[in-house]
């Protein structure tokens, strides 16, 4: 059993990327850049990293050491000596401002991961945390709030209370308006008391509905930007509902930050498979030459929850599940598993090939999806209500709970290989996996041993994201003893006995990250374009011609168009294979 150390110790072993790179990101520089240009926008000036304690080595997800400045700051000024990088940092200031601190992300995801972030070492000596929000709230009552849902999930649980006790007193509230720039500048001053005339550095999370983004960026970044730090902002999703939205909404952004102060965050893209996905493929000689038409006769991604929309029906009536997994979750492992070898892993050579393969692909006709809605089921003594029994949710809505569709990648790579996506709500099971089914051995010397279906003995690769991280292959085998009888095994990389810790939480690494400025797990608008660029004519044509969804009972596997879909292409659904 292999065990890991934490990320933010002097002796992570985590992954680096080539000599070459790190020797370009290893000579720290500190940046001086202000975008002019606009004086609408945010000034933009980078002066200092973070000043890690005890002059660990801080790293981001894709290894490098967080005191070395990323380049997509934009900025091209010497680099500092190491004493006055040192000083700076240590002069330097973080604060972390939730914004819709009140509500049902925040108190789940982003302040629990704030909190271990603290509890790992990975924040700088001077950091402060604020929740902004409409509701009224003293700092304590904050607190309270955020008391409740923290954890010491990491190794070394002997500090826990201390730990609470230290993170919560850097925690404070401020109450206002999103559209207000008074209480932005409330905001301001409370920062910067705290920030004690040092440098600042500030990221704001917007964790609210995506109707009032602009409203904040405009009211913060005339009132609350850094001055001599530099200001990033985090938007979660959905960023719109179609092209046009998505385009206008990255148009309303940006009148206000430069692209490279927003972060779009797609939390799957921090989750430890995921991030798996791009390590196993290109540092492992065995898949990448199998990576493609010539081996792979089709690939699954296969997202499902065994709970519905409960409490948040009035947000997913709006959007569906297309739009709430497909588009983006699913879409992003997509472009992981199917992009060409990036030139370096610098963000922008990664979000390259991303674009390249999203634009590669065939915009999706409403032939190849099936969409679904769970209807109530009784099951003993137990009833789940149906998707339309929820009050927030109108009696006669069409929204889909449930798709399966079938995208190709015309480029030469992919062509005629069907990526085939399900994502469902309220149905068996909880996982998120991606599944590799390779072609049958040609001339296959055990034919015979296999009976007639030679598909069924073909191998297959699944990275199960969750739950019970995993990366397993599918082989077959002679059962041992005097006959030649044949089985089907796994060879099974099982996190959970592999490793002795728990593994991070997304939203842990993506805002470590952000801290850091690695954009490469954050999406960039013309990947995002691409993206909508594929969905949007699809979703138009489900809303024009009120595609009724198929009903499927609360708990089930759901609908069966899944399955013609999928037999359409000759693939079988390998989750519901049986052996899976
Ligand atoms: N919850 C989740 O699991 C996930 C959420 N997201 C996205 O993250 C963001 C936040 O999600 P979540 O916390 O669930 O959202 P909430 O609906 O809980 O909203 C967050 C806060 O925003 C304020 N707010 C809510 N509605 C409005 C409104 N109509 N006008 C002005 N302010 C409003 C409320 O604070 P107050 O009234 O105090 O101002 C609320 O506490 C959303 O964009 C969501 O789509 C993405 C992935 C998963
Ligand atoms: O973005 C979203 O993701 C969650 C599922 O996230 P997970 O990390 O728990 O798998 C989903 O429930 C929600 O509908 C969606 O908005």
């Amino acid at each position: 059993m292999a065990t890991q150390i934490s990320p933010c110790s002097s002796s992570s072993t985590t992954f680096s990327p080539s000599s070459l790179n790190r020797e370009k990101f290893s000579s720290a520089k500190l940046l001086n850049f202000s975008r002019k240009s606009s004086p609408s926008r945010w000034v933009f000036k980078v002066h200092s990293r973070l000043s890690p304690k005890n002059q660990f080595e801080l790293k981001s997800s894709n290894g490098y050491p967080l005191n070395a400045i990323s380049l997509q700051d934009g900025a091209t000024e010497k680099p500092l000596s190491k004493e006055r990088l040192s000083s700076e940092q240590s002069e330097s200031n973080l604060s972390v401002t939730v914004v819709g601190a009140s509500g049902d992300l925040a108190k789940k995801k982003i302040f629990p991961a704030l909190f271990a972030l603290f509890y790992e070492d990975c924040l700088p000596q001077n950091f402060t945390i604020f929740g902004y929000a409409r509701t009224k709230m003293s700092d304590e009552e904050l607190r309270e709030m955020i008391s409740r849902t923290l954890t010491c999930r990491i190794d070394k649980r002997e500090n826990c209370g201390d730990k609470m006790e230290e993170f919560l007193e850097r925690c404070f509230y401020q109450s206002g308006q999103y559209n207000s720039e008074e209480d932005f500048a409330e905001l301001d001053l409370k920062l910067k008391q705290k920030e004690g005339g040092k440098v600042s550095n500030r990221l704001f999370y917007l964790s609210i509905p995506p109707d009032i983004f602009v409203d904040v960026a405009r009211s913060a970044s005339g009132k609350a930007s850094s001055k001599n730090g530099w200001t990033r902002v985090i938007v979660e999703k959905p960023f719109g509902r179609d092209s046009e939205s998505s385009g206008e909404l990255t148009r309303s952004l940006k009148k206000y930050l430069a692209e490279d102060q927003i972060f779009r965050i797609d939390h799957y893209l921090g989750k430890e498979l995921v991030e798996n996905l791009s390590v196993l493929r290109f540092s492992n000689l065995v898949f990448e030459p199998l990576w493609s038409r010539n081996y792979i006769r089709n690939v699954q991604f296969i997202f499902s929850e065994d709970f519905g929309t409960e409490g948040r029906g009035g947000y997913f009536d709006n959007y569906g599940i297309i739009r709430d997994i497909m588009q983006n979750h699913l879409l992003q492992i997509l472009a992981l598993f199917a992009m060409e070898t990036p030139v370096t892993l610098d963000a922008e050579d990664v979000r390259n090939e991303k674009v390249k393969v999203l634009r590669s692909m065939r915009h999706l006709k409403l032939e190849d999806v099936v969409v679904g809605q769970y209807k109530g089921h009784k099951k003993g003594e137990k009833t789940f209500l149906g998707y339309t029994d929820d009050p927030t949710v109108p009696n006669n809505s069409l929204t889909p709970t449930f798709a399966a569709a079938a995208l190709f990648i015309d480029n030469a790579r992919w062509d005629g290989v069907p990526f085939l996506m399900k994502a469902g709500k309220a149905l068996n099971t909880r996982r998120a996996e991606i599944r590799v089914q390779f072609r049958h051995v040609p001339g296959n010397l055990y034919k015979r041993n296999f009976g007639m279906d030679l598909d069924k003995a073909t191998n297959e690769l699944v990275l199960r994201v969750q739950p019970d991280e995993a990366i397993y292959l599918k082989i077959n085998n002679k059962i041992p003893g005097l006959g030649m009888r044949f089985d089907r095994s796994d060879l099974n990389l099982l996190y959970s006995t592999r490793y002795t810790t728990e593994i991070p939480d997304a939203y842990e690494r993506l805002l470590l990250d952000a801290i850091e400025g690695e954009r490469r797990l954050f999406i960039r608008s013309d990947e995002l374009d691409a993206a909508w660029g594929i969905f949007t004519p699809l979703l138009k044509e489900l809303e024009s011609k009120k595609i009724s969804p198929e009903l499927y009972p609360y708990g089930s596997r759901g609908p069966v168009g899944a399955h013609y879909l999928a037999a359409k292409y000759d693939v079988r659904w390998g989750d519901l294979a049986g052996d899976d």
